[in-house]
């Protein structure tokens, strides 16, 4: 039995592509405390960039899942130092970056369940691995995809059972290439995790079940019966591919109780519920619960729009997804690979490694920037799945040499203006239709940035909110997602809280002449990139 009266805690982790954060939030879903471990200047041991690796394989892009131990075990001594009390934490759960495999080695059972607490996590799961995680980045995959829609009977059949077509970075079709080029190391993993399934197996101390709505992410999860695909399941590995992935379970799933280890070392109570792990997309729209109508813009290292449907309709593009919490059954998701490292990137050649310096050339220019337009693709994209590039245009829409943009202020313009301008045909496009009632709710690093929140709202046509309890719904509603799943479990009420957000960039009245123009020569411009083949 619970005692109602004891103080109650819940926490939460998103494992995303560049750092690993965790959260601790009362019964009132108050925030008390926060940790954060960034791959790349606190773990340069790993030599990552961004939190990943570039392998020599065009388009390949890998993670070592032993960074992620690692990171664990640093945020955790950072919550000790912060003075959390682990006993008073109920329940916990986690986000994690989507689409990501990791390969267990054979004895993950025996390491998972016999962790001394006197160790760190990893130094004694070293050798868990066989092989390091190919990542969402990645997009070497395009001949598997190109396969594993044919055995299924064509791209639409694809997308009507899983909910999307094929993408390079969607699990299915990285395990079709492990098995394809890498035999031996498909047959040394005895189980394959998301990265959500993996991050919740290190709290459990067995290797965790996938969720529904991550598991969605993967090219193998039939959306409507919620099993695996038999047909899809076959294109990509051989018979024991099934008992690898495991069966998976409702994403709103208490999966046991936490390891021993996390008891000894940390003090957490032995009936601390681990509520199953997701996608750090799908925990954002747990965490933003959006209204009817309201559109999530999610600014990570990649950027996304979501919002939640009550039924699986096909998508023309982009992603149908099992939703994460009961009152969103199913999700819609679409993904651009340039965010916020390609803004980084740019605003580090324009105006040095500060955002102050960055937005005082944006305010230096007009919207619609005088007529110039670029795209600047520094990695290969998603939406819609193109080759990494460049394409600039001056006002008379002439492109190359003749058209150099005026200086730095006018491409800072020019590449916001054109990712805002992509997001929002690509929405268009599939479906996603914004009218007078609509908002977006901006999240993630990016979100703290206002010059860019209005630009999106100018070229949108749509106010644009952000939430006011914290600036990372991944994160938020992990913890959420524990507390709610934990009550639900329990019986016992938690006051709880509604979500609140703020306007932060309400649109000038002058889109129709500025950006409906642009929308036609955003389109024309993206069509000159190379697709992936
Ligand atoms: N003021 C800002 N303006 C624009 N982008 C920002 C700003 N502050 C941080 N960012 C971006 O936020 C990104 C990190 O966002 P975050 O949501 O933590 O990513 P992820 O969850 O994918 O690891 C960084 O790559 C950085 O470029
Ligand atoms: O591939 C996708 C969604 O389909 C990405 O959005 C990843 O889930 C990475 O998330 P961030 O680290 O950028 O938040």
């Amino acid at each position: 039995m619970t005692d109602e009266t004891r103080k109650k805690t819940f926490l939460g982790f998103d494992f995303s592509t560049q750092r690993l954060k965790a959260l601790v939030i009362g019964e009132d879903y108050g925030v008390l405390h926060e940790a954060n471990v960034e791959f790349d200047s606190d773990l340069p041991e790993f030599r990552t960039a961004g939190g990943v690796l570039r392998g020599q394989q065009r388009g390949e892009v890998t993670a070592p899942p032993l960074l992620w131990v690692k990171a664990l075990d640093m945020v955790m001594d950072m919550l000790v130092v912060a003075g959390v009390d682990f006993s008073t934490i109920e329940a916990l759960s986690g986000a994690a970056q989507q689409h990501g495999s990791v390969w267990w080695s054979k004895d993950c059972e025996s390491k998972l369940a016999s962790l001394s607490p006197d160790e760190f996590l990893h130094t004694q799961l070293a050798t868990a691995f066989v092989t390091n995680s190919p990542v969402w980045m990645d997009s070497s995959t395009t001949a598997d995809c190109r396969a594993l829609e044919e055995a299924v009977g064509g791209p639409e059949e694809l997308a009507r059972i899983t909910g999307s077509t094929a993408y390079e970075r969607f699990t299915g079709p990285q395990i079709r290439k492990m098995y394809r080029s890498r035999e031996r190391a498909y047959r040394a993993a005895a189980r394959i995790s998301l990265v959500s399934s993996f991050a919740c197996s290190l709290f459990l101390g067995r290797v965790a079940p996938i969720d529904y709505s991550d598991g969605s992410g993967m090219n193998l999860l039939d959306i409507h019966s919620k099993k695996w695909d038999e047909k899809a399941l076959k294109a990509c590995g051989d018979e024991t591919l099934e008992s690898k992935l495991g069966s998976p379970v409702p994403t709103a799933s208490v999966l046991g109780t936490i390891s021993p280890y996390f008891v000894q070392r940390y003090g957490f109570r032995p009936d601390c519920r681990v509520v199953a792990f997701t996608g750090d997309n799908n925990s954002a729209l747990a965490g933003l619960r959006l209204r009817a109508g309201w559109v999530g813009l999610s600014l990570g290292t990649s950027d996304t729009l979501l919002c939640g449907l009550s039924r699986p309709a096909a998508p023309p593009a982009g992603h149908v997804l099992v939703g994460p919490t009961p009152a969103a059954p199913y999700m819609a998701l679409l993904c651009f690979a340039n965010g916020s490292l390609t803004r980084q990137n740019h605003r580090d050649r324009l105006a040095g490694p500060s955002w102050d310096a960055f937005n005082d050339l944006l305010r230096s220019t007009v919207r619609g920037n005088m007529g110039y337009m670029g795209i600047y693709l520094d990695t290969a994209e998603i939406t819609p799945r193109v080759r990494a590039g460049r394409h600039e245009e001056d006002a008379a829409g002439r492109a190359g040499r003749a058209a150099r943009l005026p200086g730095a202020a006018y491409e800072a313009r020019a590449l916001l203006e054109g990712q805002a301008l992509g997001r929002r045909l690509h929405a268009a496009d599939a479906g996603l239709a914004l009218d007078s009632s609509s908002r977006v709710v901006a999240t993630g690093g990016a979100s703290v940035n206002k010059e860019l929140l209005q630009i999106f709202a100018d070229v949108f046509n749509t106010p644009v909110y952000v939430q006011n309890e914290h600036a990372n719904a991944a994160l938020l509603g992990a913890a959420i997602r524990a507390a709610d799943v934990w009550s639900a479990d329990t019986g016992i009420k938690l006051s709880g809280s509604e979500p609140s957000v703020s306007p932060v960039a309400t649109p000038y009245p002058d889109h129709d002449q500025i950006y409906k123009p642009m929308m036609a020569r955003y389109r024309q411009m993206i069509a000159t990139f190379p697709k992936l083949e």
